[in-house]
């Protein structure tokens, strides 16, 4: 596992950036993209140097981590509303490039398990961005899930609708069901890319990092993983061991 602690924001999406670009870069490629807040300045600069610099993202495409049941597409706060509006739309990666579960299938299950088939049948993901919970979720593998699921319908904890609610106008408007790839199924991407900022994440960095595997702490998975980098702020970082902290 390679640990980056960058002093800033803006540096850990410069950080995050170069990883994803090389993949970019080297050919056809299949991106794992997560949404929520923490990746949004990695994708700003991702479309800068896509404007500026001619990164070109027409060989790629792309699955979503997960999706909230029950909003339409068109609802500004569904994942494939927020992955368009925060990056897709803003580069040349084209729409029908970029799948995600369908929040609103009359049969989650049925349309979890169509997901599922979806990435293996695309040949699995390269690189995966992952951002973490402060309960140390990842997707929205929540505490208790399974080390091996796959993608399913699970239920959001009181803490991450708490967490989201401000992308809403009540925590009553957070849906409290999800389809979201499995622990399992995002292990089985070829590179897990890991970033967290803020204090708030510092405990459930530290529990991924260096806590026992456990689904208490879902993130703790990444450590059964050959191919992970972690970009950090110093903020998330703050309750990582000293020995992390010196290889920055
Ligand atoms: O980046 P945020 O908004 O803090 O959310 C943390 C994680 O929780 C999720 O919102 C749930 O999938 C992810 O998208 C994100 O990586």
């Amino acid at each position: 596992m390679e640990i980056r602690i960058e002093a800033h924001v803006a540096h850990v999406a410069v950080s995050a950036a170069d990883v994803l670009e090389s993949y970019i870069r080297s050919g056809p490629v299949t991106l794992g993209l997560a949404t929520g807040s923490t990746p949004v300045p990695t994708y700003r600069e991702l479309i800068r140097r896509h404007r500026e610099e001619g990164l070109s993202f027409a060989r790629s495409r792309a699955f979503l981590l997960d999706e909230y049941v029950g909003l339409a597409r068109s609802h500004p706060e569904s994942y494939y509303s927020v992955i368009r509006s925060e990056f897709v739309s803003h580069v040349d990666l084209a729409d029908t490039a970029v799948q995600s579960p369908a929040g609103q299938a009359t049969d989650p299950e049925q349309e979890a398990a169509r997901y599922e088939a979806a990435i293996r049948s695309a040949g699995g993901v390269d690189i995966q961005v992952l951002g973490i919970g402060s309960n140390g979720h990842i997707g929205f593998n929540e505490p208790g899930e399974h080390l091996d699921s796959r993608t399913h319908v699970g239920l959001l904890a009181e803490q991450t609708r708490t967490d989201n609610a401000r992308f809403f106008e009540s925590i009553d408007d957070v849906p409290r069901r999800c389809i979201t790839q499995g622990l399992g199924t995002i292990r089985e991407a070829r590179h897990l890319l890991l970033i967290a900022t803020g204090a708030a994440k510092a405990e459930a960095l530290a529990a991924a990092l260096h806590g026992p595997i456990t689904s208490d702490c879902p993130a703790s998975v990444l450590q059964l993983h050959e191919n992970v980098t972690v970009i950090a702020d110093k903020a998330a970082a703050s309750r990582l061991q000293r020995a992390d902290c010196g290889a920055a």
